[in-house]
């Protein structure tokens, strides 16, 4: 099924998930979708694997976390968090070499905490791995003290607008 991209969310410079400037991370754009939804989508490389042409399942993690933790924003844009807990189960092989697509959304929302779930979907509409997350929420000058996010937190150019995403297997 086909969904249209009702915005594009900012990245950052240096994160291994999403930064723009990282050139060994997954370099992932992350897509607010009209049913409320977060989607991923990043191209797997050699060096993100464990064995030989398989993602390694750290990495596996580390795009869930993300996508799961900015699943928020989807509802409010002014919510941070940072990950307490987050329980995986790897299903399938997630291979390299290709456009991998992962989808979140937020499960429980209240003052303190928030909690969600995603998983990866392969190509074929398999689902790869799936992910439960917990978040405390924090505000982001208590995350990263020392940080500017005029600097670190930025709109991407879109050379290649994304309008709508084909979530395979739906
Ligand atoms: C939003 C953008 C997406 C970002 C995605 C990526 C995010 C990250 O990678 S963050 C990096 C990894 N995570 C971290 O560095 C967090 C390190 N841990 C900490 O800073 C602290 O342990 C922290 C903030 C999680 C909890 O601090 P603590 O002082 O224990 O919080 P506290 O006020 O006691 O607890 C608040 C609530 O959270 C719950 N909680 C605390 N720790 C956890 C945990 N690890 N797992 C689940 N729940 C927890 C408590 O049960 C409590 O709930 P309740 O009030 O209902 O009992």
């Amino acid at each position: 099924m086909k969904y249209k991209v009702l915005k594009k969310q900012n990245s950052s410079k240096t994160c291994l998930v999403c930064g723009v400037k990282n050139d060994l991370g997954l370099k992932a754009r992350f897509y607010q979708l009209e049913n409320g939804e977060l989607a991923s989508i990043f191209n797997s490389k050699e060096f993100h694997q464990s064995y030989p042409g398989r993602v390694h399942g750290g990495i596996s993690a580390a795009i869930l976390d993300e996508t799961i933790g900015r699943a928020i924003s989807v509802s409010d844009e002014t919510v941070w968090g940072v990950t307490g807990s987050l329980e995986l189960r790897y299903k399938k092989p997630v291979p390299i070499d290709c456009d991998l697509i992962t989808v979140a959304r937020v499960t429980r929302d209240t003052r303190k905490l928030f909690e969600g779930e995603g998983e990866i979907i392969l190509p074929n509409g398999e689902i790869a791995v799936t992910a439960k997350a917990k978040y405390v929420k924090m505000p982001i000058d208590q995350i990263a003290d020392e940080c500017d996010m005029a600097e670190e937190w930025l709109p991407i150019p879109d050379d290649e607008p994304v309008e709508y995403i084909e979530i395979p297997g739906r």
